[in-house]
């Protein structure tokens, strides 16, 4: 049995913003993973995502043209389905007709501005945990035309939890900066802490009411050359339906990703070249799509 997570709370609105920063730093060096509360993102809007997801509605899955937009993929395999919306701006999501389900294109438009919102008051005090200044990421451009995107995850509620093939989402990381989830509550989600350990040791990170659970990314990782961690996760079949929302806070399509001076010296150089976020993205996609 794994054991059960006490992870750090981190509350965005705290006024001693050096101590959240502390209490962040060291939750992204011991865990990658951390709860968020007092993100002001009222829970009636949460439960909107719980929807079924319609058959007609199911998004058809053109690789290349995913890929082209920035929207991710489920990994093959795995067994839950998930509608995503990307940047508002662009013009390119699907939306449902409004007499179909009335006001939820709105009530999404809200939603994803209110964690874009909480995602750059939380990067704003994980530039401090970094010691750089609050205004860090939006100097670099991260978050100008940031590529989030907000996926809406369905996991059936009829697989057969007891084959270890069978996943609810396979292990993996994410490839943004960081990720905001939300859950309703169905447990599932683990943590691999040390993913090269033999055998691996899964915990449970149970989800904490009115809490988003926020995870480093793989982008961030690679910032803060590997201070950070990007841990792995996975989620298992939860034995009875599950629906969450992740909003993957991903930066700019140009920004640069490359070791933040604050993370390096001589005697600890750059793991990774410099890499635009746009290359960087579609190279992570062809490895793990196989495309
Ligand atoms: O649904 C969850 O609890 C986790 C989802 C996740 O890790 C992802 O979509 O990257
Ligand atoms: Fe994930």
């Amino acid at each position: 049995m794994p054991d059960a997570l006490q992870l750090p709370v981190v509350d965005l609105c705290s006024p001693d913003r050096f101590s959240t920063a502390d209490s962040i730093r060291q939750a992204c060096i011991d865990h990658g993973f951390f709860y968020l509360v007092n993100h002001g993102v009222d829970e009636e809007l949460q439960s909107y995502f719980a929807f079924p997801i319609p058959s007609w509605f199911r998004v058809k899955r053109d690789l290349r043209a995913q890929i082209d937009h920035f929207r991710l993929l489920d990994k093959t395999g795995d067994s839950r389905e998930g509608f995503y919306i990307g940047p508002l701006a662009d013009d390119l999501n699907q939306w449902p007709l409004e007499e179909d389900l009335p006001s939820w294109r709105s009530t999404m438009e809200t939603y994803f501005q209110k964690l874009q919102s909480v995602g750059t008051k939380l990067l704003s005090l994980i530039a401090l945990s970094l010691i750089l200044d609050e205004d860090f990421f939006e100097k670099l451009g991260a978050l100008n035309d940031p590529s989030a995107i907000i996926g809406l995850l369905h996991y059936p509620g009829d697989l057969d939890s007891s084959s270890e093939d069978i996943h609810g989402a396979s292990a993996h990381s994410d490839f943004g900066m960081i990720t905001l989830l939300a859950t309703d509550g169905v447990p599932g989600l683990q943590i691999c802490r040390e993913k090269n350990e033999k055998p691996q040791v899964w915990e449970d990170v149970p989800s904490m009411s009115g809490a988003f659970i926020v995870n480093i990314g793989d982008v961030m990782e690679r910032w803060t050359n590997c201070l950070f961690r990007s841990t792995v996760h996975k989620v298992l079949p939860p034995g009875q339906e599950r629906y969450s929302v992740a909003f993957f806070a991903n930066p700019n399509k140009d920004c640069l990703i490359e070791c933040f001076e604050s993370c390096c010296s001589e005697s600890c150089p750059p793991r990774f070249p410099p890499i635009k976020y746009l290359d960087y993205m579609q190279e992570r996609l062809r490895v793990s799509f196989d495309l």
